[in-house]
C-alpha cells in the first residue's frame, strides 16, 4: 500500500482535501498562506509535472489519487520534513494510531542500504542511521578488520533485539580480487605529467612509488595500458615494466590516499573471485549469522555455486548478492544472476572497467534481467557522493536516486557518505526523501515480463499476480504470512502498489526481507488457528497506526510451504479490519 497509501497520505496531508489545492504540509498546519491561495492553484492547472507510467496492470484507485507536484528543494524537504513532523507532532498528541506509519522505515518502499565506517560505527550513529530509515547496514571488508566488524554486527543485533518495529539486515562485502595501491604514512600529490611507479614490493609509500597488493600486477598490465585509480579520480599510462615494477606516466592527477582502486581499463585481473582472505570473511559471515553476502568481481556462475554449495554444507542460511563489476560479469550476466539471489549494480569497478558511458545503460539491463528473474537488485556508488563533504546533494546526485527508483530497484546504496562522510545522517534523509517523493510518482505495479517463468511455482505466482491486481484495483495493501520469506519475495517482484506486510514467526527471514521493496517484515508467533492469527495481526497493524478501522486488506494465503492449508489450497481474502 505504500504507494497507494503513501499518495492517500500525502493527499491527507500535503494537499488541502476540502479545497483539493496542493499544499505544502507545514503550509497546511499554518494559517492559508499567500502561496497556497495564489500561486500553487496555477500550479496545479498546468499540471506540468505529473508523471505516470505505462503500466499494464492498472491501478484505478492509485490513478484517481494522481501525485502532483511539492515544490520544494531537496535541502528543504529536509527543513519542511523536520518542520512538519514537529508540527503534526503537536497536532497529534493523544492520537494513539500515528505509530509506525510515518517511520521512513515502513512507508518507503525502495530500500536504502548503508556502508558502516569510522563516521558511523558507533552505538549512537547506529540507532540513529536505523531510525533515519537504513533498512540494510554493509560492512566492506576491503577495510576493517574482524574485531570492528565484530562490534558493528553486535550493535545492529542489538539494535534488532530491542526495536519493537523495524529490523536492520546486514549485508556482508567480500573484498575480492580487487587491485588496491598500499597504505600511506599520508595522501601524495600525483601531478600531471610526472612519472610515478607501481611497486609489487611490500611496503613501499613515497611520493613518486607506491605498493600495489597483487603480485600479478607486473604481468597482467601491458606498455600503453591506461590505469585508474579510485573509480577514475586519477590516471596514468603505462610507459614500461620491470620485473617488480610498471612505471607510468600520471595523465590526470590528484591526491592518492590509502588502498586506493587500480583498475585497467578493459581488463580484469587474472585473480580467483574469491581468495584466501574471502574465504575467512564467509566464515566469519557464517559464524556471525549474517543475512547476505555481496560478492565482489563474480567472473562466472561458477562462482556463486561453489559458494552456496559451501554455504550447505556449514547449514548456513545467507543469500548471496553478485556485484557486477567486471567486463567478465557482463558477460556472464545471465548466468550469474540465475545462480544468484540478487545483485548489485557496482558502478565504481564497472565504470572503470568498462567505458563509463556504459554504466547507465548496464544499470538499466541489470535491473531488468534482475526484475525478470525475481531477484534482488541494489543500484550503489556514488549516489550522494558530493554529501561526503557537503550537507546538501548535487541535483544531478538527486535525480540519480530516482531514476534508480523508477528503474524498479529493491534497494539503493550509500558507500562513503555513510561510512566516512561528515552528514552520514542527512544523507540517508535525502535518499528517504527523494525516493518517497519518486514513488508516489509511479501508478501501479509493473508486471514482470516473464510473468510465470521465474519461480517456477506456478500456482504461487498466479496468486501473487492476482493478489497484486487485487492491490492495485481496490487501491489496498497486502497481508502474507511466510515462513521462508518465498511468498513476500514473490510479491515483491510483482511491485504491488501497496505496502506487503509480510508476517514471519522467523527473525532472519524479518531480517532478510528488510532488502527487498515493498516489503515491510513483522515478526509475530503463529497460533495454530489460522482465523486467530490473522486476528492477531490485523491487530497489530491497527495498533500501529499502519491500516485504520474499516480499511480492506487482501489477505494472500499461498506458497510453497503451506501455513494452516489442507492439501496446499491457496487463495486471497479481501477482509476489513
Ligand atoms: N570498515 C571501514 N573502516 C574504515 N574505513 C572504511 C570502512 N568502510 C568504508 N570505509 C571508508 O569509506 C570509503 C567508502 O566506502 P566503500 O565505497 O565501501 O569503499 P571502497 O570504494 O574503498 O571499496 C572507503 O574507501 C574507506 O575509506
Ligand atoms: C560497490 C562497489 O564496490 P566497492 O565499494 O567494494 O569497491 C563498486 O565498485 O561500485
Amino acid at each position: 500500500m505504500a504507494q497507494v497509501v503513501a499518495t492517500r497520505s500525502i493527499r491527507a496531508n500535503y494537499f488541502s482535501k476540502a479545497s483539493g489545492s496542493l499544499q505544502d504540509p507545514v503550509e497546511k498546519l499554518k494559517p492559508a498562506s499567500f502561496a497556497s491561495k495564489v500561486l500553487l492553484p496555477d500550479h496545479r492547472k498546468s499540471n506540468a509535472v505529473v508523471l505516470t507510467r505505462n503500466s499494464r496492470i492498472t491501478a484505478k484507485r492509485a490513478s484517481r489519487a494522481e501525485p502532483e507536484l511539492i515544490p520544494v528543494s531537496p535541502e528543504d524537504v529536509l527543513k519542511r520534513e523536520e518542520q512538519y513532523e514537529q508540527l503534526r507532532g503537536i497536532q497529534q498528541v493523544g492520537d494513539g494510531s500515528v505509530g509506525m506509519w510515518s517511520k521512513p522505515t515502513v512507508r518507503r518502499k525502495t530500500k536504502i542500504v548503508c556502508t558502516i565506517g569510522p563516521s558511523t560505527n558507533k552505538r549512537e550513529m547506529v540507532w540513529k542511521l536505523a531510525e533515519a530509515g537504513m533498512n540494510v547496514a554493509r560492512l566492506n571488508m576491503s577495510h576493517g578488520d574482524h574485531a570492528s566488524h565484530q562490534k558493528v554486527i553486535d550493535l545492529v543485533k542489538e539494535y534488532n533485539a530491542q526495536s519493537k518495529d523495524n529490523t536492520i539486515a546486514i549485508m556482508l562485502d567480500t573484498k575480492g580480487p580487487e587491485v588496491r595501491s598500499g597504505d600511506l604514512p599520508q595522501p601524495i600529490t600525483l601531478t600531471t605529467g610526472q612519472e610515478f611507479t607501481f611497486t609489487i614490493k611490500r611496503g613501499v609509500g613515497t611520493p613518486d612509488c607506491v605498493s600495489v597488493n597483487y603480485d600479478d600486477f607486473v604481468n597482467d598490465v601491458e606498455v600503453g595500458d591506461m590505469l585508474l585509480v579510485d573509480g577514475g579520480m586519477m590516471s596514468l599510462v603505462v610507459k614500461s615494466k620491470t620485473e617488480d615494477s610498471v612505471k607510468c606516466e600520471v595523465i590526470d592527477g590528484g591526491e592518492l590516499k590509502s588502498r586506493r582502486h587500480l583498475n585497467v581499463r578493459g581488463k580484469s585481473a587474472t585473480l580467483p573471485s574469491i581468495t584466501e582472505k574471502d574465504w575467512d570473511d564467509i566464515k566469519f559471515g557464517v559464524d556471525n549469522k549474517v543475512d547476505f553476502y555481496a560478492v565482489s568481481f563474480v567472473k562466472d556462475a561458477e562462482v556463486v555455486h561453489e559458494l552456496k554449495n559451501y554455504l550447505q554444507s556449514c547449514d548456513a542460511d545467507i543469500h548471496v548478492i553478485v556485484k557486477i563489476e567486471s567486463a567478465d560479469s557482463i558477460r556472464n550476466l545471465h548466468s550469474i544472476i540465475t545462480a544468484s539471489d540478487g545483485a548489485m549494480v557496482a558502478r565504481g569497478d564497472l565504470g572503470a572497467e568498462l567505458p563509463i558511458e556504459e554504466v547507465p545503460l548496464l544499470q538499466e539491463e541489470i535491473i531488468r534481467t534482475c526484475r525478470s528473474m525475481g531477484k534482488a537488485v541494489i543500484v550503489a556508488t556514488n549516489m550522494l557522493e558530493s554529501m561526503i563533504v557537503h550537507p546538501t546533494p548535487t541535483r544531478a546526485e538527486v535525480s540519480d536516486i530516482a531514476i534508480a527508483v523508477r528503474e524498479g530497484a529493491d534497494a539503493v546504496m550509500l558507500s562513503g557518505e555513510t561510512a566516512h562522510g561528515k552528514f552520514p545522517l542527512k544523507a540517508v534523509k535525502v535518499m528517504h526523501t527523494v525516493a518517497l517523493r519518486t514513488e508516489a510518482t509511479i501508478s501501479g505495479g509493473e508486471m514482470p515480463p516473464n510473468l510465470g517463468q521465474a519461480f517456477k511455482n506456478h500456482m504461487s505466482e498466479m496468486f501473487a499476480y492476482h493478489a497484486t491486481m487485487m492491490s492495485n484495483t481496490l487501491g489496498i495493501s497486502t497481508v502474507v504470512f511466510t515462513r521462508t520469506g518465498f511468498m513476500a519475495i514473490l510479491l515483491s517482484h510483482y511491485r504491488p502498489s501497496g505496502t506487503i506486510f509480510a508476517f514471519t514467526n522467523e527473525k532472519r527471514i524479518q531480517q532478510r526481507l528488510a532488502l527487498y521493496q515493498g516489503v515491510c517484515p513483522i515478526y509475530m508467533e503463529f497460533s495454530d488457528d489460522a482465523e486467530e492469527t490473522f486476528k492477531t495481526a490485523l491487530a497489530l497493524l491497527q495498533k500501529q497506526g499502519m491500516v485504520k478501522e474499516g480499511e480492506e486488506v487482501a489477505l494472500v494465503q499461498s506458497g510453497r510451504q503451506p501455513i494452516w492449508r489442507f492439501q496446499s489450497t491457496h487463495n486471497i481474502l479481501v477482509r476489513k479490519v
